[in-house]
């Protein structure tokens, strides 16, 4: 036996034997090939002096390793139409490092750019004005006033009113007093402060939010003046609800303005939660629209006295989305006569973190005043079920800051539609949706900006890193009937020339797999076929496959998508072909589908997984004994399910975040409430309780891939974050040290850092570097 004596240094290092040092070493320059391509965050457009011209600004990221953090670069463009109604992209000749913004907001007119950057530990937030050519004011927000500002895509709202004086925004409500002790015990409140010979202590111990938003405080709405300086917090919202997505309403004749927003309570459906649950990547939390009076001069109040609410201040706020179990994403038309929200009723009603959405618009009253008794309109209802090539539903994630055609009711966003993502049309007074992507593409779309009636987008697939796209409206026979070009921008971003050739030796397709059994229970939706993405090498000859990794995602209720995946695309590039299923109850076919899955996790899809593996299989695009499975959290229940209930079909597995036993989750996670649906079905959300009984921690453990260990011997890496809230670092530990106990091939990293996404750049680098070398090992 090998002591600790016998081994290299670089064997203790690295934990790999000599044998794959140079593995590691080859795939670790290929992945720093990939690691190095921008990505296209945001765009902006603005109107330019010369006709037919307007210049726009992109936003692009790159991973910096060294620093492990993302590096952010403006770049612009000067965009015009030729007499022969060509377009021209003029790129300025480099771009801009933007250091430490959290945020970046034109103003509606875009003579202005307002620069949020929040600051660590007890530095003030810096709200920087910049005109055309310079810094016009810098106003410092100290933490007594607030925390950071929200600019996490979610409870994120930052909004210039049409004067551009005032901007409403959600930053982190000030932290409360901590006890203060000196030599003689505790200083009362008033006590003379003493800066040395005193010690704070905790105080009460406060929810927040879960999963990434650990020791972040309720986020709370305030309003500064960018003239003054003055920074206030709105009063008369309810301190139980926690604000999220603010925009302001259109101007009135009247004395006072409204502002708009998501707020989000304690409710748990009926009753009252109570805690905070983990709210990310979880829509089935209850919200609604609010709008909060705020008169002109005093519209605000100054934070420090803001001690409480009366009920006069209780009254200026008004509930609009009354008997809709969810409101968010609310975006005025132009006239200001309809305000559009997206809703995840469904998702709130079901207990599904995640579920097809609708559409719903309020007819905005002529006097500006509005009144909790409004009436929301379906404009898109939840689609059940839709045949191949129909529309399967709304699922969105994100709406630009002026999603609006020039007719001023077509919205322009983009959706799951099965395993794409596209760009729709909806025309919200009469609900007519139309795929304006091209219908032919195998690629995903999104939404950067709208220019007048262009579309500035972004499209990529497996095989292509993202490219930049124009839409152009060539005809408009009438309101239901738009023709669209899609102009290829010459891309500004040169991708290393290895990189272009190895993702040139690719093709990719979407199979559809027919399901495997038919209970006559089915609904018509979950009979339907599900999709997989299939990646192999173009010279991939019949009958001398590629090894096969099966990639799988999480949520459950996520879809995998025909996007540019970096780590994805490294993999594909080291000669691995790419199974990537979306089993039924992925997000994207329709709300039957979706309901088919909670209450069979564990079952059905394992089950879907088997059969899109026997399908390729079948087809002879895979040898079944060259067969890996990757996944993370949902999927690495998966990922752990497969390899113990399917023992001999796997080679190797990697397995990131996993949830390998519901019944030490139910305990830990941020989200108890989840193991509950997803166990028990819909019902689950009334079972749910802080304190699980035996009975029903007995079924966690029935239905998790750790009753099945007994059977497991595929060789199995590990890939863990310690901060992870979701699925605490114990559920993988677990699993993993019971594997080892059994003498079965095991590896562990744990990053001390890293949240569930394992997603910094160093993290990441090395989680997927260890992946390609782990399945080089056992995937020969
Ligand atoms: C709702 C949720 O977070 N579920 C986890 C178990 C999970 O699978 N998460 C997904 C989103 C992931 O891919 O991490």
């Amino acid at each position: 036996m090998a002591t600790p004596g016998d081994l290299s240094v670089k064997e203790m290092l690295l934990g790999v034997d000599s044998t794959v040092e140079e593995e590691y070493a080859s795939q670790s320059k290929l992945l720093q090939e990939f690691t190095d391509i921008p990505n296209i965050d945001k765009a902006w457009i603005f109107k330019s002096d010369e006709d037919n011209a307007s210049q726009a600004m992109f936003s692009i990221s790159q991973s910096n390793l060294l620093a492990n953090k993302k590096r952010t670069h403006i770049l612009s463009s000067h965009i015009s139409t030729k007499s022969d109604d060509s377009m021209s992209f003029q790129w300025a000749p480099f771009p801009v490092e933007i250091t430490s913004a959290s945020a970046i907001i034109p103003s509606p007119s875009g003579s202005k750019l307002l620069v949020i950057k929040n600051q660590e530990n007890d530095s003030p937030t810096l709200f920087e004005i910049w005109g055309p050519s310079q810094l016009q004011k810098e106003i410092h927000v100290p933490k007594s006033v607030h925390g950071s500002v929200f600019a996490d895509g979610w409870f994120e709202g930052i909004s210039w009113d049409s004067n551009e004086t005032l901007i409403a925004y959600v930053a982190e409500e000030q932290s409360p007093a901590k006890p203060t002790f000196d030599d003689l015990g505790y200083l009362k409140e008033g006590s003379p402060k003493k800066d040395c010979g005193s010690w704070k202590g905790q105080g009460d111990w406060e929810e927040d939010w879960g999963e990434t938003y650990a020791g972040k405080r309720q986020p709370a709405l305030f309003v500064i003046d960018v003239v003054s300086g003055s920074v206030h917090g709105v009063k008369g919202i309810s301190k139980s609800l926690s604000v999220g997505q603010v925009i302001w309403a259109p101007t009135t004749k009247s004395s006072h303005r409204y502002l708009i927003f998501v707020g989000w309570s304690l409710d748990f459906g009926s009753r009252q939660a109570v805690r905070k649950l983990g709210i990310k990547y979880c829509y089935n939390r209850p919200c609604a629209l609010y709008a909060v009076r705020v008169p002109l001069a005093e519209s605000v109040v100054d934070v420090q006295k803001d001690k409480g609410d009366s009920s006069e201040d209780l009254a200026a706020l008004v509930k609009l989305t009354e008997g809709i179990s969810s409101a968010f994403f609310p975006r005025f038309s132009p006239d200001g006569r309809s305000l559009v929200f997206l809703s995840a009723r469904s998702a709130v009603d079901t207990g599904a973190h995640w579920a097809t959405n609708s559409l719903h618009r309020i007819d905005w009253p002529a006097d500006g005043n509005p009144q909790s008794a409004i009436n929301a309109v379906d404009v898109v209802p939840v689609t059940m079920s839709a045949n191949d090539g129909c529309f399967p539903g709304l699922y969105s994630s994100n709406f630009v800051s002026e999603p609006w055609l020039s007719d001023g009711r077509t919205m322009i966003f983009s959706s799951i539609w099965r395993s794409t993502q596209v760009i729709i049309s909806v025309d919200v007074l009469s609900g007519n949706v139309a795929r304006i992507s091209p219908a032919d593409s195998l690629s995903s779309w999104d939404v950067l900006a709208l220019d007048g009636d262009k579309i500035l987008s972004v499209s990529s697939s497996p095989i292509e890193p993202p490219q930049i796209k124009y839409g152009v409206l060539v005809a408009h026979t009438s309101v239901q009937s738009r023709l669209w070009n899609w102009l290829n921008v010459p891309n500004p971003i040169k991708n290393p020339e290895k990189v272009c050739s190895l993702l040139a030796s690719l093709q990719f397709s979407v199979l559809k797999i027919p399901i495997g059994e038919t209970p006559e229970n089915l609904t018509k939706g979950a009979k339907q076929p599900y999709e997989a993405i299939f990646v192999s090498s173009k010279s991939m000859k019949m009958g001398a496959c590629d090894p096969l990794i099966v990639m799988l995602h999480g949520g459950p209720h996520s879809v995998s998508l025909t996007s540019f995946s970096k780590s994805l695309a490294f993999l594909s590039s080291l000669s691995y072909s790419l199974l990537i299923v979306n089993y039924r109850g992925s997000l994207g076919f329709g709300e039957e589908a979706l309901q088919s899955l909670p209450g069979k996790i564990g079952l059905q899809d394992v089950n879907d997984v088997l059969k899109a593996i026997d399908h390729v299989v079948e087809m002879g695009l895979a040898d079944s004994s060259k067969v890996a499975v990757l996944g993370g959290s949902h999927g690495g229940f998966l990922t752990t399910h497969l390899i113990g209930q399917a023992p001999d079909r796997f080679c190797a597995a990697a397995a990131r975040n996993p949830v390998c036993n519901l019944e030490l989750m139910v305990g830990t996670s941020d989200i108890p409430d989840w193991c509950y649906t997803e166990v028990y079905g819909s019902v689950g959300k009334d079972y749910f309780t802080e304190a699980p009984s035996t009975e029903h921690l007995h079924l966690f453990y029935n239905k998790s891939p750790i009753s099945h260990i007994a059977k497991v011997k595929t060789p199995t890496i590990f890939i863990l974050g310690a901060q992870d809230l979701r699925v605490p670092v114990s559920n993988g530990l677990q699993y993993a040290r019971a594997l080892k106990e059994k003498g079965v091939d095991v590896k562990v990293i744990v990053f001390p850092n890293d949240v569930h996404s394992i997603s910094r750049p160093q993290s990441d680098f090395e989680s997927f570097l260890n992946i390609g070398v782990w399945f080089k090992k056992y995937l020969k």
